[in-house]
């Protein structure tokens, strides 16, 4: 893979300020302000229902804001110029439709954005399906889906990835194949960004994290300075969330 940028220069800064989001009359996103930088994997940590979903649809452009900002390299998701070219991203697992093949399927959304077949091959190579490309992805296993979801992700060669549950449901060797992905990823200088309600999961992949609870930012920073004095991401997230009178 190419460095960030094409030039060595690192990747576009994601950046969230005062973002709120009500769902009818509820407030799911809280006035949540954060950085991911390029080169660190950020993992955005929370039980279900934190509000992890609905900042990163706000992020991607799939949900307008009541308040606030987020920006990708300085814009708004919607006025990327390109947008598959700056952030992939993967939400709910991927989502191919079984008939097809994953290849079929990369290509289609290849064809579909302006993107060259060749890419389809690069990243099918990329996330390790070269072999099964050709297997209608009703046959895919939970792991093999979640692989073509990150490949499709990979189509644009962005620079950014925001990736929502990016290991739930997957079995230990799925799990740390995904971790050693991300990590080289970051690694090249591009900004990786992952929701996770998996504390322990998450410890081990993230340089940074961001600890979100009932929609509101409770901790940030890297994961030493979030762990602090206590045995555990878990017994830290536990001590914070008590703070707050829960
Ligand atoms: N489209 C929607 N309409 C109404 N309420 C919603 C909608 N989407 C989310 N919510 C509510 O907003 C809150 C935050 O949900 P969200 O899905 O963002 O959390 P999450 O951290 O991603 O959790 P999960 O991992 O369970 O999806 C929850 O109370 C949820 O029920």
């Amino acid at each position: 893979m190419r460095a960030a940028g094409g030039d060595g220069h690192p990747g576009p800064v994601i950046e969230l300020n005062g973002l709120t989001k009500r769902h009818g009359g509820k407030v799911a996103v809280d006035d949540v302000s954060f950085t991911a930088s390029p080169g660190r994997v950020t993992g955005f940590l929370g039980p279900n229902g934190a509000g992890k979903s609905s900042t990163l649809r706000v992020l991607l452009g799939l949900d307008v804001p009541d308040a606030g900002t987020a920006l990708v390299g300085g814009r708004p998701y919607r006025k990327l110029r390109n947008p598959l070219r700056t952030v992939g991203s993967l939400l709910d697992g991927g989502g191919a439709h079984g008939s097809r093949s994953g290849r079929a399927h990369l290509t289609w959304l290849a064809v579909s954005n302006g993107i060259p077949r060749s890419r389809v091959e690069e990243v099918l190579d990329l996330v390790g399906l070269a072999d099964v490309a050709g297997r209608r992805v009703s046959t895919y296993s939970l792991g093999t889906g979640r692989r073509l979801g990150l490949a499709a992700a990979l189509l644009g060669d962005p620079e950014v990835l925001v990736l929502d549950e990016p290991v739930n449901g997957l079995d230990p060797e799925g799990i740390r194949w995904i971790r050693r992905f991300l990590r080289a990823y970051a690694a090249e200088g591009r900004t990786v960004l992952l929701s996770s309600h998996l504390m322990g999961e998450t410890a081990g992949t993230a340089d940074d994290l961001v600890v979100i609870d009932a929609g509101r930012v409770v901790a940030r920073g890297t994961v030493p300075e979030v762990v602090g004095g206590h045995a555990s991401l878990e017994d830290a997230f536990f001590a914070l969330t008590e703070e707050r009178g829960r």
